[in-house]
């Protein structure tokens, strides 16, 4: 068939009135023009960004990060001030009682110099109260402490999630957008992760400066000024020694997160898969079982020797060879040799599944990463431990100064020395609580980076209108004369601001598309100057070859991905359904596959209309399944595990009854009875059509012809063409568009 005779049906089914000035309904794109390129680039996440929200270290920026955070953690913040308030009046209470403990030790040392056994009595029943009364206060601390981590990851969760789910932001940044690796263990793990590692930083943060400044005092009390002054020069050595290891280690951190989530993720697709990866590896060949003892190692892996040549090659130099159990020789000599070969097919045998190879070689990136962290964490846990173990020297040195150095004093008191020891090591254990937190900061800031991360593009991609096209709402349409929608787009020259997209809605008449181009969220053009009109109770259909651009045309229509130009007019949402060709089933029985995207809560399905439902497409043994499961009390496989197991056509079932049973005006059926069979497709489009629900199905299919009025046909060329499905005539599908999509 000619292009001109395309082009003369096309534009007999294009309805002026419908489509206002859409003439023309083939439209050659080949050439990009240069708003269109630049609209590529746009679409496409540049390279420095990307690179600047990877470049983390310990600064000032991380800080700020962090304070907002800390802005969300208390964005309610009765709950977490009130357990920050017992938490600090906790280790208040622990660092006044620890103070008894310096006293009971000098009083014991007391005793025993003295001989006062009342004294020594007196001193272990104090000590007693004090040591127990210490213990309870740090079992308090850690629940306080965990109840922090629990309200602040709830807060932190929560606020992401709500962001998350808002505006299907979790398909933007899956589909447009490169910066979140893993958005899923950011939610789930890291959040936790961060939360419960804050929590114990706040928990020594706060007892730390408590016992700082107490025994500031008592240092100064007891011995002299110098006395705090060396801890504190000791400690601030300290600090600067871990800050310089410190730094490099946060993005070693930040790495790391990002290895362990895409492991567990390509695992998780291991699981998701398991049955094809299986299928796919039943073919695979078992490997080489007879090896040559003489030929060297390259030789023996090399490709270039297929089995027979190994063999015939052995025979011909007349060696020894071994088969898959090859029997041990009695000399010495030949012995080595069989040991060798025996490694050599123990070797060889271990032939990797893809997936294998893939999760082997990903693990050796993670492990190689993790080595750095651990070598990264040696050096930074021998600082911190120098700096601790070598703390009593020190303290050590401060009490001897009076009596080596200065020469004030000739010799000290036993109860002295217990007491200003005492206190010196407190004041030291105040600061190395802060050194040891360095540690953790560490770790910490890597979640900082991985949160914020989340959160910031989060809120870019959501006030980024370049994603959104402006929806005119019923409502609004009477006051509205032309609504422009301006892409938002920072690195392109204004004159792109001109461009003119808009959706508007109406009562569910029909779907028209206005001279619409649209592009892959990589910028890679598809159609352009699409225009149709879709009239209620007019079906579509839309074919062409794979990866032309179909589902992305539903994409577009229902809102999920921008287009460039043109304009569409349509029904709300809530009159349109979509169907893919993989059906989405929740967590949930068969009374909730079907009510969603409404739960149980909102909405109920009659036990009879559910039987009818499902006897309808012959599925119904489904429902006695269940009840099986129901009665037999599996209640993980009810929710979970059986709907897995429900074969592709089941499935597309399952989702076609949930179309029939919300009855919408229009359903976007994308390839969705390409699994069942053609009787029973037959049945889902009389349905259909029964209940009034007109079709945009995209499908492969020459059966589909005849449920549908027009054809909507792309070619390889990007060029698109519209035909008209039924001939007057015969009331069949038309001679033409078949043998157009025959072509
Ligand atoms: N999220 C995405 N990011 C970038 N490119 C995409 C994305 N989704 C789809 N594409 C690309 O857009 C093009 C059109 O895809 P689309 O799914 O519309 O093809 P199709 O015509 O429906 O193919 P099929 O018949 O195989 O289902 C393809 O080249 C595809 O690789």
């Amino acid at each position: 068939m000619k292009k001109d005779d395309i082009k003369t049906t096309a534009s007999n089914v294009t309805d002026p009135e419908c489509c206002g000035n859409s003439s023309s309904c083939s439209s050659s794109n080949s050439s990009s023009t240069d708003e269109e390129v630049k609209l590529k680039i746009k679409f496409n996440q540049t390279d420095e960004m990307l690179k600047k929200i990877k470049e983390n270290k310990f600064d000032w920026a991380l800080f700020k990060r962090f304070i907002k955070i800390i802005q969300i953690l208390y964005w309610k913040p009765v709950t977490p001030l009130i357990l920050f308030l017992i938490l600090f009046g906790s280790g208040v209470a622990q660092t006044y009682v620890s103070k008894f403990t310096g006293i009971l030790l000098a009083n014991i040392y007391g005793s025993f110099t003295t001989g006062d056994k009342n004294l020594f009595l007196s001193s272990m029943l104090k000590g007693g109260f004090a040591i127990g009364g210490s213990a309870i206060l740090d079992a308090s601390i850690k629940l306080i402490v965990s109840l922090m981590a629990w309200n602040w990851r709830k807060s932190l969760c929560f606020y992401i999630q709500d962001v998350y789910f808002k505006k299907s932001l979790f398909y933007k940044i899956l589909a447009f957008d490169d910066r979140i690796d893993n958005p899923d263990q950011r939610i789930t793990s890291d959040i936790d992760n961060f939360t419960t590692l804050l929590a114990s930083i706040v928990s020594q943060c706060i007892t730390g400066p408590m016992v700082v400044v107490y025994y500031t005092y008592l240092c100064y009390t007891t011995i002299d000024w110098y006395a705090p002054l060396i801890v504190y020069g000791y400690f601030f050595l300290g600090y600067f020694i871990n800050k310089l290891v410190m730094s490099p280690m946060v993005s070693i951190n930040y790495l790391q997160d990002k290895l362990e989530g895409d492991f567990r993720y390509l695992h998780q697709r291991v699981r998701n898969f398991a049955e094809s990866i299986a299928f796919h590896n039943l073919s695979k060949e078992k490997s080489v079982k007879i090896y040559d003892n003489d030929h060297d190692d390259d030789d023996e892996d090399s490709d270039e020797y297929t089995d027979e040549t190994k063999i015939i090659n052995r025979k011909k130099k007349g060696t020894q060879y071994y088969n898959k159990n090859p029997t041990p020789p009695n000399n010495k000599r030949s012995d080595i040799y069989y040991k060798r070969s025996k490694k050599k097919i123990l070797k060889k045998e271990k032939e990797l599944l893809v997936e294998e190879e893939q999760a082997n070689s990903q693990f050796e990136t993670l492990l190689k990463n993790k080595k750095r962290v651990i070598f990264w964490q040696f050096g930074l846990n021998t600082t911190s431990d120098l700096f601790t173990f070598f703390s009593p020297i020190a303290n050590y040195f401060i009490i001897a100064i009076p009596l080596f150095f200065l020469n004030t004093k000739t010799v000290l008191d036993a109860n002295q020395v217990t007491v200003q020891s005492y206190n010196c090591i407190m004041l030291a254990s105040g600061f190395s609580q802060y050194i040891n937190v360095s540690q953790n900061i560490s770790d910490l800031s890597g979640y900082i980076s991985r949160i914020s991360t989340m959160i910031e593009v989060c809120k870019n991609v959501i006030n980024d209108t370049s994603l959104d096209t402006e929806v005119t709402k019923l409502s609004e349409k009477d006051n509205i004369v032309t609504t422009t929608n301006s892409l938002n787009v920072n690195n392109i020259d204004t004159s792109i601001n001109t461009c003119l997209r808009h959706i508007s809605l109406n009562h569910g008449e029909s779907i028209t598309l206005d001279d619409v181009t649209y592009f892959t969220p990589k910028g890679t053009q598809l159609y352009s100057k699409i225009s149709i009109c879709i009239k209620k109770g007019k079906n579509l259909l839309i074919m062409g070859p794979s990866g032309s651009g179909k589902s992305s045309l539903i994409r577009v229509i229902n809102g999920l991905w921008p287009f460039f130009k043109g304009s569409i007019n349509r029904p709300e949402n809530e009159d349109m359904f979509f169907l893919p060709q993989q059906p989405y089933l929740i967590f949930g029985t068969l009374e909730e596959q079907i009510l969603y995207p409404f739960s149980k809560k909102q909405k109920r399905i009659p036990k009879s209309i559910m039987k009818q439902l499902f006897k309808r497409f012959e599925i119904d043994y489904l429902l006695d399944r269940e009840r099986f499961i129901k009665n037999s009390a599996q209640i993980n496989d009810l929710t979970h595990n059986w709907l897995n197991q429900l074969s592709p056509g089941e499935q597309q079932l399952i989702a076609i009854i949930r179309l029939i049973y919300h009855k919408p005006k229009f359903a976007l059926m994308d390839e969705s009875t390409s699994s069942i069979p053609q009787s029973i497709e037959e049945r889902v489009y009389s349905v259909a059509k029964e209940l009034d629900i007109t079709t945009i199905s995209v499908g492969h299919r020459i059966s589909l012809l005849k449920y549908h009025s027009t054809l909507l046909r792309f070619d390889k060329d990007k060029n698109w063409h519209l035909e008209d499905i039924i001939d007057k005539d015969n009331n069949g599908p038309n001679k033409i568009a078949e043998d157009s999509v025959l072509d």
